[in-house]
């Protein structure tokens, strides 16, 4: 298997270099060969990328066929059957979703642990009721072996050990929306980051315009980086909102403030800003050329161009009109000063000349309606009656117009999708748009923010994970219609996850009074981990950074190699570097915590964390089910 992945890799280098070294002669080939290298160079990345852990499943079929499944698919030419089957083709379905009550055709299904090359080592389940023959190895669980690995600070894939909950979701055929809610560590994560690469593979038009996937921070996108690379899929572009928005926001707000403005209203408020600045009252010529700009559509610098035409056809019809009454009122005088028919007069002229039947001057001949107009188009006068009327907007002064800011003060966060929302009523929808967008932490979303998504994905076709339970501050929804029901009414699919698989069950259960205040009526999740209760430590203000350096320590001696945390009050953070803590663990904001893991979790007064924002509750929530294996909490 391995020698196929090292040929077609040979072979796509060789091409790649082949394409690379050939003369591109117009503009047509060069562009060609950009092309073909592109797609290479993909081809090249893909492979490289599922090398690690090529091959992970074996499944015997009743039949007695045999099919291995892996990160991608291999043929060869020679062989009937594939070679090895892409876990997200049809044919794999079986490895994810058989059971002993419904063996789906399997007599075997096998679990392979290879590390570079080399398996090392293999666990089987007999799925027909048989007894295991020699070389049947049934041992324990390969979910159970990928659990207790060590933390790494980064995601891995779970492409091996998917579980059928999970896969089913995965491997939905549902194009439009898909919402995936379930208590910390039940895999929501893991779901979307699969389902992306399962889009990309079954859904060829939504590949075709790119998958993106939000995240709430850097520090989580960051977490998630290798999942999809690793399995082959490197073409998905990973944001936050305020990416998307293509500004860093630089300055901090209140809460409620922000609160305010990721509210629904402001998109109505937003537009009619916009709208008072299209020609309110004017003439009835001005009433026209606006019904007209309104009518197309079109965002407002582009029915500014609608309006100007109108306009400046009603001034050149009104022009017309003027020149023709000029010509009969001279016609008139004349005629009543000196008795003379000037058209009369003028024919003979021109018979006399010899021009026969000389068409009388028609005052619509004598204007030149088309060069009047053009003339109009082009005329400053004009410009500067349209922009007094329809003035060219710039998303920025919108937004500071509605928020009453001076020019130059720095935006913040809440202030993204208000741009990004004026960016779309000045200049219309978006560049890039994608063909699937996969949102994970969700519930994080304001209203405005929700906007920004829907606008960045025509096809509506989404995967959203989240959990109201661990909604930060800016968050007004509790739950997924009141979240979505304004920009996708009801028209998504609603799971649940209900197995956890990160936070043991023992600190689960210490969370359970915390999880029924901030979200009654949430049932909670039931872990398959174990462990030691989780501990506290009491101790003196003053001697809180000793004692968690103390903690540290003794973690570190008694568990080498694990991946520990402290997560504390934004406040706390500088104090707690100055200490050194950082020697020993990740330090994490609380508010940053959203989505991360770690071997062992050491909490720095949870008072602060509760008093530090509005959603303080929610977030120690999130913070005490960061860990896998233990939870030390310091209180003063
Ligand atoms: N099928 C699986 N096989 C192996 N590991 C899994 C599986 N499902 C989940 N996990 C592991 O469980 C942990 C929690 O998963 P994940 O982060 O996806 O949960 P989550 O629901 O997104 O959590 P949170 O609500 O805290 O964001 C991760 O380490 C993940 O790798």
């Amino acid at each position: 298997m391995f020698e196929v992945l090292d040929e077609r890799l040979a072979q796509a280098r060789a091409e790649l270099a082949d394409v690379l070294r050939s003369p591109a002669g117009g503009a047509g080939e060069a562009y060609a060969r950009d092309v073909a290298a592109d797609r290479l160079t993909r081809r090249i990345r893909r492979l490289e990328g599922a090398e690690q852990g090529l091959v992970f499943g074996r499944i015997d079929r009743a039949d007695g066929a045999v099919l291995h499944i892996g990160r991608l698919g291999l043929r060869v030419e020679s062989q009937e059957l594939p070679l090895l089957v892409d876990w997200r083709a049809e044919a794999a379905r079986p490895f994810y979703a058989a059971t002993a009550v419904e063996p789906m055709g399997l007599r075997r299904r096998r679990h392979l642990r290879v590390e570079g090359r080399v398996v090392r080592a293999v666990s089987d389940e007999l799925l027909d009721g048989s007894a295991p023959a020699a070389d049947d190895v049934v041992g324990d669980g390969p979910l159970a072996e990928a659990l207790a690995a060590r933390r790494t600070g980064r995601m891995r894939a779970a492409v091996a050990t998917l579980q059928a909950e999970q896969d089913a979701i995965v491997r939905s055929p549902h194009r439009g929306v898909t919402v995936v809610q379930g208590g910390p560590g039940t895999g929501k994560t893991v779901v979307a980051l699969h389902r992306a690469a399962y889009v990309l593979y079954a859904f060829p038009d939504a590949a075709a315009d790119g998958v993106l996937v939000l995240g709430p921070n850097a520090r989580f996108l960051d977490y998630v980086s290798r999942v999809l690379p690793s399995l082959g899929e490197n073409d998905v572009v990973l944001s936050t909102c305020a990416e998307l928005a293509g500004l860093a926001p630089a300055a901090d707000e209140p809460f409620d403030v922000a609160r305010r403005k990721g509210s629904l209203a402001q998109a109505a408020a937003l537009a009619d800003l916009v709208r008072s600045r299209q020609a309110p009252g004017g003439d009835a010529d001005v009433a026209t050329a606006r019904a007209a700009a309104w009518a197309s559509g079109l965002a407002h610098n582009r029915a500014r161009e609608v309006f100007k035409e109108h306009l400046v056809d009603a001034m050149t019809d009104a022009l017309e009109r003027s020149a023709a009454e000029t010509l009969e009122r001279i016609d008139a005088e004349t005629a009543a000063s000196t008795g003379l028919d000037l058209d009369a007069a003028a024919a003979a002229d021109l018979r006399a000349l010899g021009f026969d039947d000389a068409p009388a001057a028609d005052p619509a001949e004598v204007f030149d309606a088309d060069a009047v107009r053009a003339s109009l188009m082009d005329d400053a006068h004009v410009d500067r009656r349209l922009e007094s009327l329809w003035p060219r907007l710039t998303p920025d002064a919108v937004v500071r117009s509605l928020l009453a800011r001076a020019p130059g003060t720095q935006w913040t966060d809440a202030d993204l999708p208000l741009l990004d929302e004026a960016a779309e009523l000045v200049d219309g929808p978006p560049e890039r748009t994608f063909g699937h967008v996969v949102v994970d932490e969700a519930q994080e979303l304001t209203a405005m923010q929700w906007r920004m998504v829907v606008r960045r994905c025509p096809a509506r076709s989404m995967t959203l994970v989240g959990d109201f339970a661990q909604a930060g501050p800016a968050t007004t929804a509790s739950d997924w219609p009141q979240a979505l029901g304004p920009h996708l009414g009801d028209r998504f699919a609603l799971h649940t996850l209900t197995v956890g698989y990160r936070t043991t069950q023992e600190i689960l259960a210490s969370t359970h009074d915390l999880l029924a205040r901030i979200a009654p009526g949430q049932a909670p999740i039931r872990s398959i981990r174990h462990g030691d209760p989780p501990r506290t430590r009491s101790t003196r203000p003053e001697a809180l950074a000793a004692t968690v350096a103390h903690e540290l320590r003794a973690q570190a001696a008694a568990h080498p190699g694990d991946l520990l945390a402290v997560i504390c009050a934004a406040g706390r953070v500088e104090g707690l570097t100055a200490a050194g803590i950082t020697r020993w663990a990740r330090l994490v904001p609380a508010a940053e915590a959203r989505g991360l893991e770690f071997d062992a979790v050491v909490i720095v007064a949870p008072e602060e964390i509760v008093a530090a924002r509005p959603s303080g509750e929610r977030d120690l929530y999130v913070a005490l089910t960061r860990a896998t294996r233990r939870l030390c909490t310091i209180a003063y």
